[in-house]
């Protein structure tokens, strides 16, 4: 493509859902620039006006991209996808492919929004117990499904979205004390997949806003 501009990245270091949009640039070798936008400090600073006309949702990401503006990180990586050469994130075959979007709406819908920042605040006290409630639900349906679909990687042998969902959401898991010994196949995939470039220069150890005493 002839007119591109770097794309910004508006995210946050621990952020799941800014992490899938990292690891699909770099899957892709897109160049693209970070601006931190920090989920707690001055009371979250997604919350401002200003952000809110980057996304109503006032949630991160949002990623301005060849003269648009998209929020919600499915939509974000395939816009990518179709938009960039590199390694392709859905499978050609229509089965695998319906797989891939399967196992990245339970992740993105069904597991991620429930222990999301502005849900568990809500919930107070509890969102530990919350959180890893859900998380755990969630992992006892996706291992007997990745069991069934996974080769190397999630669908097959070949790195795709459901990936780029799975990673994050292990790190979620991990924070809200998830024992994901209890999901082998989970466990193998994150560990294969933790291995790759792509996802160790987007993790959450290693981004610009990411503070000292967490950096690995
Ligand atoms: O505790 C914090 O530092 C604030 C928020 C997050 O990490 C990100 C989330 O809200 C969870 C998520 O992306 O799945």
């Amino acid at each position: 493509m002839a007119n591109q501009t770097k794309p910004v990245l508006h995210g946050y270091f621990r952020s799941s859902c800014s992490w899938r949009v990292r690891i699909a640039f770099a899957l892709k070798g897109v160049e693209y620039d970070q601006v931190p936008i920090n989920l707690i400090r001055d009371g979250g600073q997604q919350l401002t006006q200003e952000y809110k006309t980057l996304n109503p949702m006032q949630q991160v990401p949002a990623v301005e991209i060849d003269g648009i503006t998209l929020s919600q990180s499915l939509a974000v990586i395939q816009y990518i996808n179709e938009t960039r050469p590199g390694p392709r994130l859905l499978p050609a075959d229509p089965k695998k492919r319906a797989q891939v979007r399967m196992i990245s709406d339970l992740i993105a819908s069904g597991i991620q929004p429930l222990q999301n920042l502005y849900v568990i605040q809500k919930v107070g006290a509890e969102k530990m117990q919350w959180s890893h409630h859900f998380i755990d639900r969630g992992f006892q349906a996706l291992e007997p499904i990745l069991k069934q679909t996974a080769g190397k990687y999630c669908v097959g042998d070949e790195i795709s979205m459901a990936d780029i969902c799975l990673v994050p959401q292990v790190y979620n898991a991990e924070r809200f004390k998830v024992d994901v010994g209890q999901y082998p196949t989970i466990k193998r995939l994150n560990q294969a997949l933790l291995e790759i470039e792509a996802f160790k220069v987007s993790h959450p150890s290693c981004q610009p806003d990411t503070p000292d005493d967490l950096r690995a």
